[in-house]
């Protein structure tokens, strides 16, 4: 299986990120550099790991174009790579994906009544530090809205008091994902539980932020279980989501000390600045293609 997704974004010349990972064995690395040399490219960054839980290989490369191709009118370098990785990847079985380094990721937030995460993510857009698209900002409740308005995004209000509702706010999002060429559903402390199906249906990306230091204190009041609890660290994670709450593949986390003198709302307030950079680095390293998955964890090239 692959994609090619190919858009140049800069003057700077251009960049590419391959991604790719099959079962392990000798010969991979020797393999994805002759081919990228063959192509005329030359490798700038390049991280690997092989996996001794699922025996599997994981690899990034970010490869640069330094010849402009044979004597006959050179095709674009992106061809040129994946003509040469045809053989290597069907030789190996590879799961693989070329995209251009800089590309913005087409994104739809999803938000309910907490706006800090959603600030944060559009600010960080507006001044290049996260290289993503946001069509749409989509909220089972209107707090986020003047947000919306200030960063010039389109917002959408669609409440939720039943299950009808849910299943029609749902249906919306399949839609504008369909419809907005979608690639990243973030859960910008959106605090309704995702059926099956639509966990199923965006499977590997779609990623929450969850207000605690996972695994500890799943579920909708984090905050409260930890000032119950006693403890001296508070945090955040942020994870892929799944149907199981709270158990998806994590992708980050972030701590910060505490003591016996925080109320539960001094925690909360004071941990909506893990939340939201600890969710601003997923979604940094979504959309630079430096997560990959094995089996149910992470694996980060950053
Ligand atoms: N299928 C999944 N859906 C969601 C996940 C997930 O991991 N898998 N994460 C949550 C976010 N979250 C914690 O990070 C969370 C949100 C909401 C609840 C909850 O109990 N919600 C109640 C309604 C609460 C309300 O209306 O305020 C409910 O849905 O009945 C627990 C955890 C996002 N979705």
């Amino acid at each position: 299986m692959y994609s090619v997704n190919a858009i140049a974004t800069s003057a700077e010349p251009p960049q590419w990120v391959l991604t790719l990972s099959c079962i392990d064995g000798p010969g991979i690395v020797h393999a994805i550099s002759g081919a990228v040399v063959a192509a005329g490219g030359n490798i700038e960054e390049s991280q690997q790991f092989a996996s001794r839980d699922t025996g599997r290989f994981f690899m990034r490369l970010q490869v640069g174009a330094v010849a402009p191709g044979g004597p006959e009118a050179p095709a674009p370098f992106e061809e040129r790579f994946a003509r040469a990785l045809a053989p290597v990847t069907e030789r190996y079985r590879m799961t693989w994906r070329l995209d251009t380094v800089g590309r913005p990721v087409r994104t739809l937030l999803l938000a309910s009544t907490a706006t800090h995460c959603v600030n944060d993510l559009l600010y960080r857009q507006r001044n290049g530090q996260v290289r993503i698209d946001v069509p749409l900002i989509l909220s089972n409740h209107t707090t986020a809205r003047d947000i919306a308005d200030f960063y010039g995004v389109p917002f959408e209000h669609r409440a939720i008091s039943g299950a009808e509702d849910k299943a029609a706010f749902e249906a919306r999002v399949l839609d504008v994902v369909e419809e907005q060429r979608i690639e990243l559903v973030v859960l910008a402390r959106y605090m309704q539980i995702l059926s099956p199906g639509l966990c199923e249906a965006l499977a590997g990306r779609a990623i929450n932020i969850h207000h605690s230091f996972l695994p500890g204190f799943k579920g909708a009041n984090p905050y409260r279980q930890a000032h119950a609890r006693g403890v001296k660290l508070i945090g955040a994670t942020a994870h892929f989501v799944t149907t199981d709450l709270d158990e998806g593949p994590i992708i980050e986390q972030d701590v910060v000390r505490v003591d016996h003198s925080y109320s539960p709302a001094e925690l909360m307030q004071l941990g909506q600045d893990e939340e939201a950079r600890t969710l601003r680095r997923a979604v940094t390293w979504f959309a630079e293609n430096r997560i990959l998955l094995d089996g149910d964890r992470t694996i980060i090239f950053r």
